[in-house]
Protein backbone atom coordinates (compact mmCIF):
# COMPACT_ATOMS: atom_id res chain seq x y z
CA UNK A 1 0.00 0.00 0.00
CA UNK A 2 1.48 3.79 -0.67
CA UNK A 3 0.67 6.37 1.67
CA UNK A 4 -2.21 7.22 -0.17
CA UNK A 5 -4.01 4.06 -0.06
CA UNK A 6 -3.02 4.29 3.33
CA UNK A 7 -4.28 7.48 4.16
CA UNK A 8 -7.82 6.03 3.06
CA UNK A 9 -7.65 3.36 5.28
CA UNK A 10 -7.43 4.72 8.25
CA UNK A 11 -10.17 7.43 6.89
CA UNK A 12 -12.45 4.27 6.82
CA UNK A 13 -11.86 2.83 10.31
CA UNK A 14 -12.06 6.07 11.72
CA UNK A 15 -14.83 7.24 9.90
CA UNK A 16 -14.09 10.54 8.40
CA UNK A 17 -14.56 12.43 4.99
CA UNK A 18 -11.67 12.81 3.03
CA UNK A 19 -10.04 16.72 2.61
CA UNK A 20 -7.62 17.25 0.23
CA UNK A 21 -5.97 20.90 0.06
CA UNK A 22 -4.17 22.38 -2.80
CA UNK A 23 -1.29 24.76 -2.62
CA UNK A 24 0.61 26.87 -5.13
CA UNK A 25 4.54 25.86 -4.34
CA UNK A 26 6.66 29.04 -4.25
CA UNK A 27 3.44 31.56 -3.77
CA UNK A 28 4.94 33.61 -0.83
CA UNK A 29 8.28 31.72 -1.68
CA UNK A 30 9.82 28.63 -1.66
CA UNK A 31 10.69 28.81 1.49
CA UNK A 32 6.90 28.77 3.23
CA UNK A 33 6.52 25.26 1.77
CA UNK A 34 7.54 23.48 4.52
CA UNK A 35 5.35 25.70 7.16
CA UNK A 36 2.50 25.24 4.99
CA UNK A 37 2.53 21.29 4.76
CA UNK A 38 3.43 21.14 8.31
CA UNK A 39 0.43 23.29 8.88
CA UNK A 40 -1.95 21.18 6.85
CA UNK A 41 -0.89 18.06 8.26
CA UNK A 42 -1.52 19.43 11.94
CA UNK A 43 -5.06 20.52 10.50
CA UNK A 44 -5.69 17.21 9.63
CA UNK A 45 -5.30 16.83 5.81
CA UNK A 46 -6.21 13.25 4.14
CA UNK A 47 -3.13 14.24 1.46
CA UNK A 48 -1.87 17.67 0.39
CA UNK A 49 -1.96 18.45 -3.52
CA UNK A 50 1.31 20.62 -4.55
CA UNK A 51 0.92 23.07 -7.53
CA UNK A 52 3.39 23.73 -9.73
CA UNK A 53 3.57 26.87 -11.29
CA UNK A 54 3.09 27.34 -15.43
CA UNK A 55 2.40 29.81 -17.34
CA UNK A 56 0.12 28.48 -19.31
CA UNK A 57 -2.07 27.02 -16.43
CA UNK A 58 -5.52 26.28 -18.83
CA UNK A 59 -7.61 24.42 -16.33
CA UNK A 60 -7.24 27.16 -13.45
CA UNK A 61 -9.09 30.22 -12.66
CA UNK A 62 -7.92 33.80 -11.18
CA UNK A 63 -6.88 32.96 -7.68
CA UNK A 64 -4.76 30.17 -9.25
CA UNK A 65 -3.39 31.85 -12.20
CA UNK A 66 -2.38 34.95 -10.00
CA UNK A 67 -0.69 32.72 -7.66
CA UNK A 68 1.02 30.79 -10.08
CA UNK A 69 2.66 34.23 -11.29
CA UNK A 70 3.50 35.16 -7.77
CA UNK A 71 5.34 32.02 -7.77
CA UNK A 72 6.94 32.32 -11.37
CA UNK A 73 8.20 35.66 -10.76
CA UNK A 74 9.70 34.53 -7.17
CA UNK A 75 11.87 32.36 -9.34
CA UNK A 76 9.90 28.98 -8.44
CA UNK A 77 10.72 26.41 -10.85
CA UNK A 78 9.69 22.31 -10.71
CA UNK A 79 13.24 21.36 -9.84
CA UNK A 80 13.80 23.61 -7.04
CA UNK A 81 9.98 22.05 -5.61
CA UNK A 82 11.03 18.60 -5.56
CA UNK A 83 14.51 19.46 -4.32
CA UNK A 84 12.18 21.49 -1.60
CA UNK A 85 9.83 18.87 -1.13
CA UNK A 86 13.11 16.35 -0.49
CA UNK A 87 14.23 18.06 2.53
CA UNK A 88 10.63 18.55 4.20
CA UNK A 89 9.64 14.77 3.76
CA UNK A 90 11.65 13.18 7.02
CA UNK A 91 9.38 15.98 9.09
CA UNK A 92 5.60 15.42 6.75
CA UNK A 93 3.77 12.14 6.69
CA UNK A 94 0.63 13.64 5.07
CA UNK A 95 0.97 11.61 1.16
CA UNK A 96 1.85 14.19 -1.68
CA UNK A 97 0.35 14.75 -4.31
CA UNK A 98 2.04 16.84 -7.41
CA UNK A 99 -0.18 18.98 -9.44
CA UNK A 100 1.41 19.90 -12.76
CA UNK A 101 0.80 20.32 -16.21
CA UNK A 102 2.75 17.46 -18.94
CA UNK A 103 4.77 20.36 -20.27
CA UNK A 104 7.00 21.10 -17.38
CA UNK A 105 7.54 17.37 -17.04
CA UNK A 106 8.43 17.19 -20.98
CA UNK A 107 10.68 19.70 -19.88
CA UNK A 108 12.54 18.30 -16.99
CA UNK A 109 12.95 15.17 -18.96
CA UNK A 110 9.87 11.94 -17.88
CA UNK A 111 12.82 10.11 -16.61
CA UNK A 112 14.54 12.83 -14.64
CA UNK A 113 11.20 13.75 -12.93
CA UNK A 114 10.16 10.65 -11.81
CA UNK A 115 13.82 9.74 -10.58
CA UNK A 116 13.65 13.17 -8.38
CA UNK A 117 10.07 12.60 -7.56
CA UNK A 118 10.93 9.55 -5.79
CA UNK A 119 13.91 10.78 -4.40
CA UNK A 120 11.28 13.69 -2.72
CA UNK A 121 9.18 10.94 -1.88
CA UNK A 122 5.65 12.37 -3.92
CA UNK A 123 3.06 9.61 -3.53
CA UNK A 124 0.51 10.49 -6.71
CA UNK A 125 0.54 12.64 -9.99
CA UNK A 126 -2.34 15.07 -10.85
CA UNK A 127 -1.88 15.86 -14.38
CA UNK A 128 -4.85 17.13 -16.13
CA UNK A 129 -3.95 17.91 -19.66
CA UNK A 130 -3.11 14.13 -19.93
CA UNK A 131 -5.91 12.16 -21.20
CA UNK A 132 -6.19 8.55 -20.94
CA UNK A 133 -5.57 7.83 -24.68
CA UNK A 134 -2.22 9.17 -24.11
CA UNK A 135 -1.00 8.49 -20.64
CA UNK A 136 0.39 5.15 -21.54
CA UNK A 137 3.39 7.71 -21.81
CA UNK A 138 4.20 8.00 -18.38
CA UNK A 139 1.94 5.09 -16.63
CA UNK A 140 4.39 2.94 -16.55
CA UNK A 141 6.77 4.97 -15.20
CA UNK A 142 4.97 5.93 -11.99
CA UNK A 143 4.06 2.32 -11.98
CA UNK A 144 7.36 1.04 -11.06
CA UNK A 145 7.84 4.58 -8.82
CA UNK A 146 4.85 3.31 -6.99
CA UNK A 147 3.30 7.01 -7.91
CA UNK A 148 -0.50 6.58 -8.45
CA UNK A 149 -1.94 8.86 -10.91
CA UNK A 150 -5.11 10.60 -10.03
CA UNK A 151 -6.99 10.74 -12.64
CA UNK A 152 -10.08 13.27 -13.44
CA UNK A 153 -13.60 12.81 -14.53
CA UNK A 154 -15.72 15.71 -15.63
CA UNK A 155 -19.52 16.51 -15.56
CA UNK A 156 -19.57 15.74 -19.57
CA UNK A 157 -17.70 12.16 -19.39
CA UNK A 158 -20.07 9.74 -19.77
CA UNK A 159 -20.55 6.93 -17.25
CA UNK A 160 -19.29 4.27 -19.65
CA UNK A 161 -15.98 6.13 -19.56
CA UNK A 162 -16.23 6.93 -15.74
CA UNK A 163 -16.16 3.63 -14.78
CA UNK A 164 -13.41 2.61 -17.65
CA UNK A 165 -11.19 5.91 -16.27
CA UNK A 166 -12.15 4.58 -12.29
CA UNK A 167 -11.10 1.25 -13.18
CA UNK A 168 -7.82 2.03 -13.81
CA UNK A 169 -6.67 4.02 -11.03
CA UNK A 170 -5.88 3.53 -7.64
CA UNK A 171 -5.58 6.27 -4.83
CA UNK A 172 -8.70 8.48 -5.75
CA UNK A 173 -10.62 9.15 -8.46
CA UNK A 174 -11.13 13.26 -8.66
CA UNK A 175 -14.77 14.40 -9.84
CA UNK A 176 -14.49 17.80 -11.13
CA UNK A 177 -17.95 19.24 -9.55
CA UNK A 178 -18.31 22.54 -12.42
CA UNK A 179 -17.87 22.86 -16.18
CA UNK A 180 -15.10 25.10 -15.69
CA UNK A 181 -12.20 26.61 -15.04
CA UNK A 182 -11.04 26.19 -11.06
CA UNK A 183 -12.45 28.66 -8.57
CA UNK A 184 -15.15 29.47 -6.17
CA UNK A 185 -18.67 29.31 -6.91
CA UNK A 186 -21.74 30.46 -4.68
CA UNK A 187 -23.57 27.17 -6.30
CA UNK A 188 -23.49 23.98 -7.69
CA UNK A 189 -25.65 22.52 -10.59
CA UNK A 190 -28.17 20.06 -9.60
CA UNK A 191 -27.27 17.31 -11.46
CA UNK A 192 -24.24 17.28 -9.02
CA UNK A 193 -25.20 15.11 -6.58
CA UNK A 194 -26.24 12.58 -8.49
CA UNK A 195 -23.18 12.85 -10.77
CA UNK A 196 -21.71 11.98 -7.47
CA UNK A 197 -23.28 9.31 -6.78
CA UNK A 198 -23.51 7.56 -9.93
CA UNK A 199 -19.57 7.74 -9.66
CA UNK A 200 -19.26 5.99 -6.38
CA UNK A 201 -21.77 3.65 -7.94
CA UNK A 202 -19.47 2.39 -10.39
CA UNK A 203 -15.90 3.48 -8.47
CA UNK A 204 -13.59 0.55 -7.09
CA UNK A 205 -11.60 3.48 -5.82
CA UNK A 206 -12.53 6.33 -3.57
CA UNK A 207 -14.18 9.46 -5.07
CA UNK A 208 -13.31 13.09 -4.32
CA UNK A 209 -15.34 16.05 -5.54
CA UNK A 210 -13.14 19.27 -6.22
CA UNK A 211 -13.42 22.54 -8.30
CA UNK A 212 -15.32 25.29 -6.70
CA UNK A 213 -15.56 24.46 -3.13
CA UNK A 214 -15.18 27.04 -0.85
CA UNK A 215 -16.89 26.91 2.25
CA UNK A 216 -17.09 24.99 5.00
CA UNK A 217 -21.04 24.39 4.02
CA UNK A 218 -20.13 23.08 0.91
CA UNK A 219 -17.23 20.74 2.40
CA UNK A 220 -20.15 19.15 4.27
CA UNK A 221 -22.93 19.02 1.66
CA UNK A 222 -20.57 17.61 -1.86
CA UNK A 223 -18.35 15.88 0.64
CA UNK A 224 -22.08 14.17 1.76
CA UNK A 225 -21.96 12.48 -1.90
CA UNK A 226 -18.52 11.03 -1.90
CA UNK A 227 -15.48 10.03 0.24
CA UNK A 228 -14.68 13.53 0.38
CA UNK A 229 -13.34 16.95 -0.94
CA UNK A 230 -10.73 18.42 -2.54
CA UNK A 231 -9.89 22.20 -2.21
CA UNK A 232 -7.95 24.96 -4.15
CA UNK A 233 -8.53 28.45 -4.83
CA UNK A 234 -9.91 29.16 -1.41
CA UNK A 235 -6.85 27.57 0.31
CA UNK A 236 -4.75 29.58 -1.69
CA UNK A 237 -6.46 32.63 -1.11
CA UNK A 238 -6.25 32.17 2.54
CA UNK A 239 -2.25 31.49 2.37
CA UNK A 240 -2.06 34.80 0.62
CA UNK A 241 -3.99 36.56 2.77
CA UNK A 242 -2.42 34.44 5.84
CA UNK A 243 -6.27 33.69 6.91
CA UNK A 244 -5.00 30.46 8.47
CA UNK A 245 -7.61 30.09 10.96
CA UNK A 246 -10.26 30.01 7.72
CA UNK A 247 -7.97 27.08 6.43
CA UNK A 248 -8.18 25.41 9.64
CA UNK A 249 -12.24 26.07 9.35
CA UNK A 250 -12.59 24.42 6.12
CA UNK A 251 -10.87 21.18 6.99
CA UNK A 252 -12.93 21.13 10.28
CA UNK A 253 -15.63 21.10 8.31
CA UNK A 254 -14.75 18.00 6.73
CA UNK A 255 -14.41 16.29 10.01
CA UNK A 256 -18.13 16.70 11.56
CA UNK A 257 -19.45 15.44 8.31
CA UNK A 258 -21.87 12.87 8.33
CA UNK A 259 -20.64 9.47 7.21
CA UNK A 260 -23.18 6.93 6.00
O1 LIG B 1 -9.60 25.76 -6.94
P1 LIG B 1 -10.78 24.92 -6.72
O2 LIG B 1 -11.97 25.42 -7.47
O3 LIG B 1 -11.02 24.65 -5.25
O4 LIG B 1 -10.48 23.48 -7.43
C1 LIG B 1 -9.49 22.53 -6.92
C2 LIG B 1 -8.19 22.73 -7.43
O5 LIG B 1 -7.77 24.02 -7.26
C3 LIG B 1 -7.01 21.79 -7.53
O6 LIG B 1 -7.31 20.46 -7.38
C4 LIG B 1 -6.42 22.13 -8.88
C5 LIG B 1 -5.71 23.24 -9.14
N1 LIG B 1 -5.40 23.30 -10.47
C6 LIG B 1 -5.96 22.23 -11.08
C7 LIG B 1 -6.00 21.89 -12.42
C8 LIG B 1 -6.67 20.77 -12.78
C9 LIG B 1 -7.27 19.94 -11.82
C10 LIG B 1 -7.25 20.27 -10.48
C11 LIG B 1 -6.62 21.45 -10.10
Amino acid sequence: MNRIEKAFHSLKENNRKAFVPYLMAGDGGLDQLMDQLIFLENCGATAIEIGIPFSDPVADGPAIQEAGIRALQSGTTLKEVLSAIQTIRPIVSTPLILMTYMNPIYAYGIGSFIHDAVKAGIDGCIIPDLPIEEEELITPHLQDANIELIRLVTLTSPLERIEEIAKKGRGFLYAVTVTGITGARTEFNDSVSKYLKDIKSVSPIPVLAGFGISTPEQVIELGSYCDGVVVGSKIVQYFHEKKLNEIEHLIQASKTADVS
